[in-house]
């Protein structure tokens, strides 16, 4: 049996609504045998953070959408990555992204995008959210689909501006961080038994 892999959850919540959703996602990645996953408040630049994203097949970034773009607790994590950019430590590591606001849009696309072009200037490969978009899409669409919110570079929900951490985000923008979680699992598994197979390491 070889041995895990690790999707870790790189994420920043200042009200606990994009906890949710980073738990959802670490909840999805490690239904899937083979992989186990951690969940990492970026808030605190440790060196406990540091080796954790180092030592992981996947990294998942989550951020709530402030001021239209990632929290700035997220972007002084992004900065401080710089140091393992130099030595391109994150290059060919999977690598994901969700977040969370309260408008139904937000602008929450420009934080993906963000995560997106973090992923890519550390040279990751980032796994889209890969489901059709639900909800009013269509005529019959419902609020409980998944991907009801219709984005496809990364997780989105979405939690009303007077609504706790203990009722939002809904429960179906949940299943959908959960399903990035298991696309991402899934996606760094198959990486990884490539590699064992071309080192000729496989079980
Ligand atoms: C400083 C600040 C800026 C915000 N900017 C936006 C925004 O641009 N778009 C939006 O839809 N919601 C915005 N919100 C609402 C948050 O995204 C929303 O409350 C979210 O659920 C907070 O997630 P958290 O509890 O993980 O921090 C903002 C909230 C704060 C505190």
């Amino acid at each position: 049996m070889p041995d895990l892999i690790t999707v870790a959850v790189a994420y920043h919540s200042g009200y606990g609504h994009t906890a949710r959703q980073a738990r959802a996602a670490a909840d999805g990645a490690r239904s899937v045998s083979g992989v186990r996953a951690e969940l990492h408040d970026v808030t605190s630049l440790t060196d406990g953070l540091w080796e954790g994203l180092s030592g992981a097949e996947a990294i998942i970034f989550g951020s709530p959408t402030y001021m239209g773009s990632q929290s700035a607790a997220f972007q002084a994590f992004a900065e401080a990555s710089a140091k393992i950019w130099v030595d391109m430590g994150w290059r060919d590591k999977i690598a994901a992204g969700f977040t969370n606001s309260a408008g139904v849009n937000g602008d929450k696309l420009n934080t993906l995008t963000s995560m997106a072009l973090l992923a890519a200037q550390h040279g990751m490969t980032w796994v889209t959210l890969g489901l059709p978009p639900g909800w009013l899409y269509s005529a019959d669409g419902r609020d409980d689909d998944l991907n009801r919110l219709g984005g496809f570079l990364g997780a989105m929900a979405q939690s009303p501006s007077d609504a706790g951490p203990e009722t939002a985000p809904s429960l179906a923008d949940l299943r959908t961080a959960e399903h990035l979680g298991r696309r991402v699992a899934q996606t760094a598994l198959r990486l990884a038994s490539g590699r064992r197979a071309l080192d000729g390491t496989a079980a």
